[in-house]
């Protein structure tokens, strides 16, 4: 467990096999979430390369900082935190808003971009009056309040099931967010659209997405990798918006599979 200020906010990330001369992958996660969330994942991909996680700003050990935030300071302080590390080029793999952020790197910085894999993502999530509701409704009542619904979307009926130990744990993680951080970056995503750019993106992109995605659905996610040239798409069975927890193995499967064909490029 690692921490370092940069951009004046206190991060908390992870990295695995840095200086290994593997290739290097990193993961953003989703809204509400922090990068517990790709346990399963990096410990299928460790072997393959060199892994940074970390929580964005705002969730989980990360500072708060001044929120609301833009995507910009979100793409900042990854940006500033593999500069730190000393890493020149990376797949980025990102969840959601996560996506959402490498898109911003890719914008702000592609000289750290060799590869990226966008999961449960788009160039547009809803509209503004969506998130300014979510906002409005969060604030007011707090994160319980609408927990038991984002969940309904994050995960399939058979991981809510009462007998999956897992379930209560990921409801502890979400609700246990800083309502500040978590609404700072509802605004981040009301304000972002990137949809005039995607068919800039020039790097080899998977567009991966769960077949019970209630929060980004497959058709979303399916209409975004069309306007970015030469994606792929792939669709994981079983899984809702969050395949790194639900179906590590299968998300683990594709990223590995992807990245077999670019790796050697880094
Ligand atoms: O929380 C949700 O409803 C799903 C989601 C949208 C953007 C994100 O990061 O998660």
């Amino acid at each position: 467990m690692q921490f370092i200020t940069l951009n004046g906010i206190n991060l908390h990330f992870q990295v695995t096999g840095l200086g290994d001369g593997k290739p290097v992958l990193v993961f953003i996660n989703s809204l509400g979430t922090d990068f517990r969330i790709w346990r399963e994942v990096v410990a299928e991909l460790a072997d393959q390369f060199a892994i940074v996680t970390y929580d964005k700003r705002g969730h989980g050990l990360s500072d708060l900082g001044e929120p609301p935030y833009r995507m910009a300071d979100h793409a900042s302080d990854l940006a500033a935190l593999l500069d730190h590390l000393g890493v020149e080029k990376a797949i980025i793999c990102g969840l959601s808003i996560g996506g959402q952020i490498a898109q911003q790197l890719y914008a702000d910085r592609p000289d750290l971009i060799s590869a990226l894999i966008f999961c449960g993502t788009a160039a547009r999530i809803g509209d503004s009056d969506f998130w300014h509701q979510r906002i409005g409704n969060i604030e007011a009542n707090g994160l319980e309040a609408v927990a038991d619904g984002i969940l309904e979307r994050w995960f399939t009926p058979q991981f809510r099931d009462p007998a999956n130990v897992k379930f209560p744990g990921y409801r502890t993680m979400l609700v246990r967010q800083p309502v500040a951080g978590y609404v700072g970056s509802c605004a981040a995503i009301a304000a972002f659209d990137m949809r005039e750019k995607a068919g800039q993106i020039a790097v080899p992109t998977l567009c991966v997405v769960g077949d019970q995605d209630g929060a980004t659905p497959p058709e979303m996610v399916k209409d975004f990798a069309k306007a970015i040239p030469g994606a792929r798409f792939e669709i994981v069975a079983g899984a809702g918006h969050i395949p790194c927890v639900e179906t590590p193995e299968q998300l683990s499967g594709l990223i590995g599979d992807f990245t077999a064909k670019i790796a050697w490029e880094q």
